[in-house]
């Protein structure tokens, strides 16, 4: 499953959504392969516009994106569509707050989804995969600690377990690039950090370069490697995870902090 991680470049990029309300103004970023990379800002400040502009979930209005050789840019003639669009999309796994898993379906199912962009469509509609997409699927769960649970239904797991089934399935994808969308955001605090230190653990393990919303601000000072801070659809920080202390968040809040801005308000920043 070895795999090196693609660089993400953001050159002066502006999302205007179509109710003339602009999510994203003039980033400018360079994320090097193999980079863990944690956004923070307030609810609204414009984190997942930026993170679903790299899979061009979310098009973009002005400038442009390079994801390795793929290349987004606005809309119009020059923006990405049908074969390039999923060629990218390819390489790109994403993880959501919601786990979005197939819930009736065994979870190798779940994980085998993760394969639908390498393999023809009759092979995926008739459930007939090849050895190797089933090889891959199984070490994927083996990387989040899931195998013995492969074969039970998605809904009979718990938060965390299904969330770590998701991770898998983007592992299977054989992704260049993990973006998790808030992806600790519905579990308890010791399954968040499970959670994390998986993204963690597969980022240094396999280089894939890891881009995470995270609302809880010591999560993300403790597991990224490098955080960027939007407001208002601006970076306002861009610095190591560690050396955010009070002072630069409240900045990038624009506001005091409050127990609810960490996962747990007893421990330090
Ligand atoms: N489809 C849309 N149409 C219009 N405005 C949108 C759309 N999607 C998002 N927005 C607006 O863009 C801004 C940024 O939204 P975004 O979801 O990126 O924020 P966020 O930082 O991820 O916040 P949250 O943590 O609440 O999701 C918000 O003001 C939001 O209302």
């Amino acid at each position: 499953m070895e795999r090196t991680g693609a660089d993400i470049r953001f050159h002066d990029v502006s999302v205007t959504y179509p109710n003339g309300f602009t999510g994203l103004k003039g980033i400018n970023l360079s994320i090097p392969a193999g980079e863990m990379v944690g956004i923070v800002g307030l609810s609204g400040a414009g984190k997942s516009t930026l993170v679903r502009t790299i899979n061009g979930l979310v098009p973009i209005t002005n400038g442009h994106i390079t994801v390795g050789d793929h290349r987004l840019s606005g809309r119009g003639a020059a923006q990405l569509r049908g074969k390039d669009l999923r060629e990218l999309r390819s390489t790109v796994g994403m993880v959501f707050q919601s786990f979005n898993l197939a819930k009736r379906t065994t979870v190798i199912n779940n994980v085998l989804m993760g394969r639908l962009y390498h393999s023809p469509a009759w092979r995926t509609l008739l459930g007939a995969w090849r050895n190797d997409d089933v090889e891959l699927a199984m070490s994927a769960l083996e990387r989040v600690e899931i195998v013995p649970k492969a074969y039970e239904k998605a809904s009979s797991l718990s938060g965390g377990q299904q969330q770590r089934v998701a991770i898998a399935r983007t592992l299977a994808q054989r992704p260049m690039v993990i973006l998790a969308d808030e992806p600790v955001a519905s579990l308890d605090p010791p399954t968040s950090h499970v959670v994390m230190r998986d993204l963690q653990r597969i980022n240094a393990e396999l280089g894939i370069t890891v881009v995470v919303n995270l609302h809880f601000l010591d999560l993300a000072r403790r597991y990224s490697e490098r955080l960027i801070g939007l407001r208002s659809g601006e970076v306002v920080f861009d610095g190591a995870g560690a050396d955010a202390d009070e002072s630069v968040f409240e900045n990038i809040y624009g506001r005091s902090l409050t127990a609810e801005d960490v996962l747990s308000p007893k421990g330090s920043l």
